[in-house]
C-alpha cells in the first residue's frame, strides 16, 4: 500500500475539476484516486483522462461520492454550495481532509460545516492561491494605517460563465479590510449600488463585481482619499495556482487536529 496520500476530486469536469486532475496527475507527493460527477453528468462511467480527451488515467468517474471518496486521504472540492455540504458530511464520515474551494455559501451554509468539523479536517478559503492570501494580510495592515477618510472599494472580475458575486475572494479582501479597520463587515459593506443611492457613506466597504470573457480572477482593492489612491492588486492568469493551492492545503491537512482552517493556516501567514 502506498504512503503517497490519495486524492478523490469531485466536480471532475469543471474548469478547476480538470485543472486538478492535471496538476494532482503531474505531483507525486499525491495520487488521483477518485473523481467525482453529478448524477447523469456524460462523464460518468468514463476513465476521468479519456472523458478530459487524453490517455487513460485508471480512475473511472462516478456519481457514488462515498464510493470515491473511501480510499482518500484528502477530497478537493471546487463544486457548488449544497454539493460541498453534502461532500462535507461524506468526507467526515471517513475522516477525510476536505478542502473547500467552492464559493457562494451563504452564512447558513457556512454554520452548517460545523458537525463535520468535529470530525474531519476542512480547510476551507475562497481563493487558494499564495497571492491572495498575501494580499489579504496587506489590505488588513493597509487598513488599518488608514482611517476613513480613505474609501475603500473592492472590484473584482471573472468570466462570464461566474454564478456568484462578490467573489470569494472580494468578500475575503472585505474581511481582511474590516479587520484592520476594527469593524464587522456585515455593518459596513455596500453593494450592488443601482439609481438614486445617494452619496457614498462614509466608512462603507463597497464592492464591484464585472463579468466578462475568459477572465480568470482579478482583484483590486482600492483606498480613495481626497488627492491621493493607492491599489493594492492581484491577477490570477492561470488556475493551477488555485489547483495547486489545494494540493497544498489536502498535505498540511493529514495528521492535523479536526477542525476548520483556511489557507492562512496552511501557508502559514496567520499573524
Ligand atoms: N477557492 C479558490 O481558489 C477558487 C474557487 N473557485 C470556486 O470553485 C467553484 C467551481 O468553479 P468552476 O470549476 O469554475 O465551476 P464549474 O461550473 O466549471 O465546475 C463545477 C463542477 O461541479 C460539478 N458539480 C456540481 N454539483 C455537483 C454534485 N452534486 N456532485 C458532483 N459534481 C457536482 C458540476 O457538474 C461542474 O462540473 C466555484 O464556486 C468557484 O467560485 C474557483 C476557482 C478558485
Ligand atoms: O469562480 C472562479 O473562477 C473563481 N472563484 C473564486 C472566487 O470566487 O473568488 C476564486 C477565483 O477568483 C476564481
Amino acid at each position: 500500500m502506498s504512503n503517497t496520500p490519495g486524492i478523490a476530486i469531485t466536480g471532475a469536469s469543471g474548469r478547476m475539476g480538470q485543472m486538478l486532475i492535471g496538476q494532482v496527475f503531474a505531483n507525486d507527493r499525491v495520487r488521483l484516486v477518485g473523481a467525482v460527477e453529478r448524477t447523469g453528468h456524460p462523464w460518468v462511467g468514463q476513465d476521468v483522462g479519456v472523458a478530459m480527451g487524453g490517455a487513460a488515467l485508471g480512475v473511472i468517474v462516478t456519481d457514488d461520492a462515498h464510493a470515491a471518496i473511501a480510499p482518500a486521504q484528502a477530497v478537493i472540492d471546487f463544486t457548488a454550495p449544497e454539493a460541498t455540504l453534502g461532500f462535507a458530511a461524506i468526507a467526515a464520515q471517513a475522516g477525510t481532509v476536505h478542502v473547500i474551494g467552492t464559493t457562494g455559501m451563504t452564512d447558513a451554509q457556512i454554520a452548517q460545516l460545523e458537525p463535520a468539523s468535529h470530525q474531519a479536517v476542512i480547510v476551507r478559503a475562497g481563493n487558494m492561491s499564495l497571492g491572495v492570501n498575501l494580499l489579504t494580510q496587506l489590505t488588513k495592515r493597509v487598513a488599518a494605517a488608514l482611517d476613513e477618510d480613505f474609501d475603500i472599494e473592492i472590484i473584482e472580475a471573472h468570466h462570464n460563465q461566474k454564478v456568484d458575486a462578490p467573489s470569494g475572494t472580494a468578500l475575503m479582501l472585505g474581511e481582511a479590510a474590516a479587520e484592520g479597520r476594527g469593524v464587522a463587515l456585515a455593518d459596513v459593506s455596500d453593494r450592488g449600488r443601482d439609481g438614486i443611492t445617494g452619496a457614498r457613506k462614509r466608512g462603507d466597504i463597497g464592492f464591484t463585481a464585472i463579468r466578462g470573457g475568459d477572465i480568470v480572477g482579478e482583484h483590486d482593492v482600492l483606498f480613495a482619499a481626497a488627492g491621493e489612491r493607492i491599489t493594492l492588486r492581484h491577477v490570477a492568469s492561470d488556475r493551477a495556482v488555485f489547483a495547486r493551492g489545494a494540493i497544498k492545503a489536502a498535505l498540511w491537512g493529514q495528521g492535523k487536529t479536526p477542525g476548520q482552517y483556511d489557507m492562512l493556516d496552511v501557508l502559514g501567514l496567520n499573524d
